[in-house]
């Protein structure tokens, strides 16, 4: 089965003040918009840099995830370090994925700018980061969709396969 990976980093969450509740709402996401077996690898982690490059490698060099979706830690206070720890394993960044998951989710909250949200490749696995915010997972997902399926196919992954309810994804003929 396809492992796809979820990552949620969130001080608070880790230390059980408060019910990750962003993690479960990738799973529900990638749920809906799948129609192809799968199974997740989760893993939850403080707001500390090495933690986070620790979980992205194991997600990407062993468990081998072709899709890793992280949430929280893009913000501008200081501990928030997700961008710096996906700019810090990534080979490549995809500069195009958090600018459109910005301008989507500007429609609907102005504070959106504040997210440093980053995506990239690491070898054969595309990571995406989302903000913390439980409601911002399905927008910014919904922002990029379309270019997810191809993009995993281009750095060697998968084939995937959508449900009906998924946003329609390009891939060029
Ligand atoms: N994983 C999560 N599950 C549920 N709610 C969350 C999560 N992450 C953030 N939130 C909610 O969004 C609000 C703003 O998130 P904030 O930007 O402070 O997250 P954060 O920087 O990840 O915080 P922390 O690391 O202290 O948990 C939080 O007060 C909380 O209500
Ligand atoms: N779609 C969406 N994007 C959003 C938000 C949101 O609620 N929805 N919150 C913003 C806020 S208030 C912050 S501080 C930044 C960073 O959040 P993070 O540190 O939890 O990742 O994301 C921004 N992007």
């Amino acid at each position: 089965m396809l492992p796809l990976g979820i990552v949620t980093i969130s001080d608070r969450a880790t230390a059980g003040v408060y019910e990750d509740k962003s993690g479960p709402a990738i799973r529900e996401v990638y749920t809906r918009w799948l129609a192809m077996p799968w199974q997740e690898a989760y893993r939850l982690v403080p707001d500390e840099q090495p933690a986070i490059e620790a979980a992205l490698c194991e997600l990407a060099d062993v468990v081998r995830c072709p899709l890793i979706v992280t949430t929280g830690g893009t913000g501008p206070a200081p501990r928030d370090v997700t961008p710096e720890a996906t700019m810090a394993v990534c080979d490549r960044l995809l500069p195009g994925f958090g600018e459109q998951m910005r301008a989507e989710s500007l429609k609907t909250v102005p504070t959106a700018i504040l997210s440093r949200q980053i995506a990239g490749t690491r070898g054969g696995s595309l990571i995406i980061n989302l903000p913390g915010k439980p409601a911002a997972i399905e927008e910014c997902l919904r922002a990029i969709w379309a270019a997810v399926p191809y993009c995993v196919e281009l750095i060697g992954g998968p084939r995937f396969v959508c449900s009906d309810t998924a946003p329609r994804y390009h891939r060029p003929s």
